[in-house]
């Protein structure tokens, strides 16, 4: 499944990007006032293979949740349990995200990929990717990674597993209509991982991708930049073998949102990223599929440095940078109307000839 997506990622498509930047220059505005707009439009045109691109609507959040082992080294002050209890939160509509998918008109579909607490009574509905109200996708690959500071994270099984989960929810939005999907993620702890992939593919030092998570003090932030360091000095992960980077050093929240990136991009819907996780996954589903760049829109400049980091990798420049850093997929959902406004300019706007507007 992995390699089937893969091979169906292609490039953008140069005429309907062309067709795109023809269209902005006679629509009734200055040429380039709708700044980073513009070229954001374009590049959906070039994506969907068509111009104007169909308006990025519905939106569905897929919020991946997963336990690390790493959180034994002390990396973050919040006990485990916290994944779990926030994945009941998320089902019964009371968290930061749920009020912003409700705003934004977004479903919401929380997908336990190794969650390693057990969930508590969830209110949600058990089933499979649609949209809708909040529900609660199960497919555990493990309960929590393995602590990446002694081992391996993940088995390469255990990864590719995580990854097509991705893929398949991907699949299953899009076939239920979404026409963007917007990443999120849950996993206490999962800052850690976050930044080991960025070092990782990026060459980075650990002390520039490593950043305060959910606030940790200064003792707590020098242990996890060092948890870092070692762990890459350990597997040494190679950049050529993204799957090798997830599974070294990863999570499996950060798997999932590698293949639910490559979903979207083989299917040539937008994929609206969230803040450190989401653009540590986009590094390694960049690895996996360079082309799968096109299909990105970096939603928000997340507060931890190794977003910041990941973005300029990947060549991106966020929508939104409001000082965020908590996940879950609120950056994204704030981004999606700016990524509307940018679609709908070229369905809705007049051009200088139909609206009788001189020219200069
Ligand atoms: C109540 C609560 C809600 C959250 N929602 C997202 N996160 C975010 O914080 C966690 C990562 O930070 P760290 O690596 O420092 O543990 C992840 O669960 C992430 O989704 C939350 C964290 C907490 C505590
Ligand atoms: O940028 C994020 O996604 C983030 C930042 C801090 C904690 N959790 C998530």
């Amino acid at each position: 499944m992995l390699e089937r997506t893969i091979a169906a990622i292609g490039p953008l498509d140069v005429a309907a990007m062309t067709a795109a930047g023809d269209l902005h220059r006679r629509l009734t505005k200055p040429a380039g006032s709708l700044g980073a707009l513009e070229d954001l439009s374009v590049r959906l045109a070039g994506l969907a293979g068509t111009c104007p691109p169909p308006l990025p609507e519905p939106a569905a959040v897929a919020i991946f949740a997963g336990d690390h082992g790493v959180h034994a080294q002390a990396v973050t002050p919040w006990p485990q349990e916290v994944t779990a209890q926030m994945i009941a939160n998320f089902l019964a509509g009371g968290a930061v995200v749920n009020a912003f998918a409700r705003q934004a008109g977004a479903s919401v579909t929380v997908v336990d990929v190794g969650v390693g607490t057990p969930l508590p009574t969830t209110p949600g509905e058990p089933g499979p990717a649609t949209l809708g109200a909040p529900r609660l996708v199960t497919a555990n690959v493990r309960p929590g990674t393995r602590d990446l500071a002694v081992t391996a994270a993940l088995t390469r099984d255990e990864t590719r597993a995580a990854v097509e989960t991705g893929i398949r929810i991907a699949d299953e939005l899009i076939d239920g209509g979404a026409g963007i999907l917007l990443t999120g993620d849950m996993g206490i702890g999962n800052t850690t991982p976050a930044a080991a992939l960025i070092a990782a593919f990026t060459g980075a030092d650990p002390a520039e991708t490593t950043g305060r998570g959910t606030g940790v003090d200064d003792a707590t932030y020098a242990r996890k930049v060092a948890v870092v360091r070692d762990a890459l000095r350990r597997h040494a992960p190679d950049p050529a073998d993204p799957l090798g980077v997830l599974a070294a050093v990863g999570g499996l929240e950060h798997a999932a949102l590698a293949g639910l990136i490559l979903g979207a991009a083989a299917r040539r819907v937008p994929v609206l990223l969230d803040g450190v996780i989401a653009v540590s996954a986009a590094l390694a589903a960049a690895a996996l599929a360079p082309d799968a760049t096109g299909a990105m829109v970096a939603g928000h400049r997340s507060a931890e440095p190794g977003a910041t980091v990941a973005l300029h990798r990947l060549g991106l420049e966020p929508l939104i940078d409001l000082g965020l850093r908590l996940g879950e997929g609120t950056g994204a959902l704030l981004a999606l109307p700016v990524v509307t406004g940018a679609v709908r300019v070229l369905h809705e706007v007049a051009t200088f000839d139909s609206a009788g507007v001189s020219e200069k």
